[in-house]
């Protein structure tokens, strides 16, 4: 952007200057100054790109890595690739197979400048701003929010109830059970989309968002352009305002029962002299309690509901194992659910196949470079850990595209290196939100198939929810049609005789 800038304000003190210029001589000039400015500063555009290209073509520090030519000129190369079909973890996971472990490939600056605590790069304020976070989620908040979790999954339960033994797209309802839940702690409101069946704003919104990332996030000057241009960014002016008026209506009113943002809030107020940033800052952080609770959680259930669909086997010994812990009437206890061996094992599996961020997170390596393994990587280069193709290799699990289980169970030799599993990534800027993903995910997958059995709605659902992932940062998960029929459990065809 500033050399856009530098170039432009070059350009029009040139043009004004020469045409200014050329009042003042005593002969008039063959040339017009507006042609003549813009032919040398094209010039020098051009002469500077060319350097550019030469420079990465021939004498790039990272040359020595494998990798398309192609790549190497220009992030153009990832961004065609990403825009193909959003499926930009399919095509890493091609090239590492081509190049080997290392190929080519910042990130962390695309919202400014609103900056939330996921996107901040300076340590003493993530460091600052996550104590509060991890407040946020403490055992004894996590208690408070659980019974707005279930009372979701309990109107989820109730649509699912309604439409039994009929076509029923589970991805889209579990996008809505997500968001309702994330509307609730983040913004004191529940978007409402499981009782309206009705797409909210918000979600549409987010989800727009999210495209924009998954084509661009390899383009990251493109993000302050579309933000200047009001025409492109009409819907997320509107959408900041929305957010300034739910900031405002919040430090107005409290809410009975604290939700996240209630931290956030009084550790902003607690700040002396809270300047516009730490405003902006703040509004950046209640989006992100919706928008990094909501995919995430959404896209780990639709995959998990996908893989038990598809193996039969694995959903009925979930089942069983639902049925033991919680013998009818009980009512689903949330610790309980934590220490049921089988149902982490099916999440580990899904987020091992599915993993919510599929092709990595960023990191810069420090400025004196780093060994990575025995390979040296140079000072402030970007690396990514590409989960989906990472997880998806035999040196690691075996069998790596299988869905099994029993690998965090009874068999554990099916895998070969534990430590490359992160899917809430790992160190300081782990997931905070980890606990709560989990509760959801365990609650509502517990809910639906203590009553119900799962099947496809239709042939060929499995292939087109393959081919229908997106990559947008987080995985998006197409339709899902499937059919939920009442259970007959054991217990109650015995308590029938
Ligand atoms: C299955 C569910 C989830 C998965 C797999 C997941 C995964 C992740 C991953 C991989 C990161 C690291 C991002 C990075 O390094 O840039 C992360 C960060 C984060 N997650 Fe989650 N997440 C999930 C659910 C949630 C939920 C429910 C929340 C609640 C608001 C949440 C809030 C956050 C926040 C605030 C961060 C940023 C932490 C920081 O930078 O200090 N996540 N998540």
């Amino acid at each position: 952007m500033k050399i856009i800038r530098l170039f432009f304000a070059l350009f029009v003190s040139l043009a004004i200057g020469l045409e200014v210029l050329s009042h003042f001589l005593p002969f008039r000039l063959s040339w017009n100054p507006f042609v003549f400015s813009l032919g040398l500063v094209g010039s020098m555009v051009l002469g500077l790109f060319a350097s550019i290209t030469v420079y990465r073509a021939s004498f790039h520090r990272l040359n020595r890595f494998p990798g398309p030519f192609a790549a190497r000129l220009s992030n153009l190369y990832i961004t065609r690739l990403s825009a193909k079909n959003l499926q930009l973890y399919r095509e890493i996971q091609r090239l590492h197979h081509t190049y080997g472990d290392v190929v080519r490939g910042p990130w962390y600056n695309i919202e400014q400048p609103a900056i939330s605590v996921h996107m901040t790069r300076n340590k003493d304020d993530h460091s600052r701003r996550r104590k509060t976070w991890e407040k946020a989620f403490s055992t004894k908040a996590l208690r408070d929010y659980e019974p707005r979790v279930k009372k979701n999954a309990g109107l989820l339960l109730q649509r699912i109830e309604e439409t039994q033994g009929m076509p029923f797209d589970v991805s889209k309802w579990f996008n809505f059970y997500s968001f309702d839940v994330m509307g609730d702690l983040a913004f004191g409101e529940n978007f409402d989309m499981l009782s309206s069946g009705q797409e909210h704003g918000f979600m549409k919104l987010i989800h727009k968002h999210m495209v924009a990332v998954g084509y661009f996030s390899h383009l990251i000057w493109t993000f302050p352009l579309f933000r200047a241009l009001p025409v492109l960014n009409r819907e997320g002016m509107e959408f900041q305002d929305w957010l300034v008026k739910k900031v405002q209506h919040r430090e107005k009113s409290n809410p009975n029962v604290p939700d996240v943002f209630s931290w956030l809030l009084s550790d902003f107020r607690s700040l002396e002299k809270p300047s516009r940033q730490d405003r902006l800052n703040l509004q950046a952080d209640m989006q992100l309690i919706a928008v990094a609770g909501s995919d995430t959680t959404a896209t780990t259930l639709s995959c998990l509901f996908f893989l038990l669909a598809t193996d039969k086997p694995a959903c009925v010994k979930l089942q069983e194992e639902i049925d033991i812990v919680f013998p009818k009437p009980a009512q689903l206890d949330v610790s309980k659910l934590s220490k049921m061996t089988y149902l982490q094992a099916c999440i580990n599996e899904t987020l091992r196949l599915f993993p919510p961020v599929p092709s990595g997170l960023q990191r810069m390596t420090p400025s004196e470079g780093i060994f990575i393994g025995e390979r040296f990587i140079p000072g402030d280069t970007i690396v990514t850990i590409p989960s989906y193709a990472q997880y998806r290799d035999e040196r690691f699990f075996a069998l790596p595209d299988s869905f099994i289980p029993e690998r965090w169970t009874a068999k554990p030799e099916l895998i070969k290196d534990i430590s490359v599993y992160v899917p809430f990534g790992i160190g300081k800027y782990a997931c905070v939100g980890k606990q709560l993903g989990l509760m959801e995910v365990r609650l509502v997958a517990s809910t639906i198939l203590r009553q119900f059995d799962v099947d496809f709605s239709q042939d060929g659902a499995a292939p087109s929810f393959l081919s229908g992932l997106r990559d947008r940062f987080t995985f998006s998960a197409p339709s899902l049609g499937v059919v939920f029929t009442a259970r007959k459990r054991q217990q109650d065809v015995v308590g029938e005789n």
